[in-house]
């Protein structure tokens, strides 16, 4: 028996004495996506008879939180979050979750530098022949957080893959407090689908943008799997994955042998990316596998890390683009949606990188199931309350439907003449009162 079985036997516990770490006050962490606990977080959320004021940061939550579930009115347990999921929104909307923004890049250093974390409860791989536990599908700010917390309960899941990093995707034996057994349950999926004709001519335009020797990143949703998908079928060969993202797009181009990583300054020949989350399959491909190197988020979303690498296509999705140019990706009017994740991170990194460019994707409307209606989401100001995710000064390229276009370098008239080209022809007209009403002529070079 080597020395770290006998201290795994030591320190292995029932969640029910794990969590007990828990006092009154504390702030707690559980991580992100895959990697936020399931047994700990029952475990906790049993105590919420005996506990006050106990806040729970977590991101991306892909199972309903029981801390949230068995106490709904929040009288021991505050959920905080950096990124909103389906769940996270919909709890965040009924005042069951606080959320925190965020520029994903920073995340682990507002652990190092900022935040206090009492207990970690994080979901890892079982434990190597050398001691180590493995983050699997979130790298991200993990090891910032294991690193800060005053103490570290882990709950193995042997579902989750085990990845191979360039750094931060593991935590010792020695650096853990407690250790719970969760057996072999699958891991949170998310399903490949490609979308419709409209994402389908979006993808067409944008595949057109990508030159062979491109490193990709791509967002999460049907537009960046349709552009995955079209881009598989396309006759590239030699192309380059740095995304924060891991998606079946990328499997998909690796399946059709056209990921070769050869050209990227930063981790070359390799897939380096910080957190996953779509299908088993793309888990069963990340496990073990050298093709792949995780790192920490601020690593990764660097800009400055993006940039190094030539030609470099990010591909991102939004919610709605006013006539100046700003972005919101994560909010309608004060209604947080999602988050500004590492929008920023790739829109700034890939607009610096040689020949690259930073897309962002839309469909040029939104039906509206409240209203029944189809609205334009090129509109002349963004609805008070909306955050800005990326500021008119770092857009670049736009694409709908209708075609692309770049707002770097444009007046404010052009920018909202070009925006209105590739707007829906329907809302067209109206954009142009607007932005005649709104005397955008006044600050530009135009007239
Ligand atoms: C995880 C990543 O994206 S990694 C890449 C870098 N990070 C980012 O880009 C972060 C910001 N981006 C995002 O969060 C996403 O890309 C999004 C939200 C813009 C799009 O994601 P998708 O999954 O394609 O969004 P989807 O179409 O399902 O819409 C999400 C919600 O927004 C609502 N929504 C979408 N557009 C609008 C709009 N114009 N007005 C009001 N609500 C809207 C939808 O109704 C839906 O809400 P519901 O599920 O509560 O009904
Ligand atoms: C957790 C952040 C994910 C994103 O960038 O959207």
């Amino acid at each position: 028996m080597s020395q770290w079985t006998d201290m795994y036997k030591q320190k292995l516990m029932t969640p029910e004495e794990a969590v007990k770490v828990v006092k009154s006050g504390d702030w707690v962490d559980y991580g992100m996506g895959t990697t936020q606990p399931i047994l700990l977080d029952q475990a906790l959320a049993a105590r919420r008879d005996e506990l006050q004021d106990v806040k729970v940061r977590m991101c991306l939550s892909v199972a309903p939180r029981q801390i949230i579930e068995q106490d709904p009115e929040r009288k021991a347990f505050t959920a905080m979050n950096w990124h909103m999921s389906g769940y996270d929104r919909k709890k965040c909307a009924l005042g069951q979750m606080n959320f925190i923004p965020m520029c994903y890049r920073n995340k682990p250093s507002m652990y190092r530098d900022l935040l206090d974390v009492d207990v970690a409860l994080i979901t890892v791989g079982p434990m190597d022949k050398h001691g180590f536990f493995n983050f699997g599908l979130a790298v991200s700010a993990t090891e910032a957080i294991t690193k800060k917390a005053k103490k570290v309960i882990v709950e193995v899941n042997e579902a989750m893959p085990r990845v191979l990093g360039g750094r931060g995707e593991c935590i010792h034996i020695s650096d853990i407090d407690g250790i719970v057994e969760y057996g072999n349950h699958p891991l949170a999926t998310i399903p490949f689908t490609t979308g419709d004709d409209i994402d389908a001519k979006i993808a067409k335009t944008i595949v057109q943008q990508i030159p062979d020797g491109a490193t990709l990143q791509l967002g999460i949703g049907s537009l960046p799997n349709t552009i995955g998908a079209l881009l598989a079928e396309s006759d590239l060969k030699d192309l380059g994955v740095h995304t924060e993202m891991l998606v079946d797009a990328f499997y998909l181009m690796y399946q059709h042998g056209q990921l070769t990583n050869r050209r990227k300054a930063f981790c070359r020949d390799k897939v380096s990316w910080a957190f996953a989350l779509g299908t088993q399959d793309l888990y069963d491909w990340m496990d073990d596998n050298p093709f792949l190197a995780a790192y920490p988020v601020d690593v990764i979303n660097d800009p400055f890390v993006i940039s190094q690498m030539d030609n470099f296509i990010s591909i991102n999705n939004c919610i709605d683009i006013d006539l100046f140019g700003q972005v919101s990706s994560e909010s309608a009017g004060t209604h947080q949606i999602s988050g500004s994740g590492g929008q920023l991170d790739f829109t700034d990194g890939a607009y610096r990188s040689r020949g690259g460019k930073s897309i962002i994707a839309l469909r040029s409307t939104f039906h509206n199931k409240k209203t029944g209606r189809d609205e334009s989401r090129i509109i002349p100001t963004l609805a008070a309350g909306t955050t800005v995710t990326d500021p008119r000064s770092q857009v670049n390229w736009v694409a709908t439907e209708y075609g692309i276009v770049n707002l770097m370098g444009a007046s404010t008239w052009e920018r909202a003449e070009r925006l209105i080209s590739i707007a829906h022809p329907d809302f067209r007209e109206d954009l142009i009162k607007e932005a005649e009403k709104m005397k955008i002529w006044r600050y530009s070079n135009k007239r």
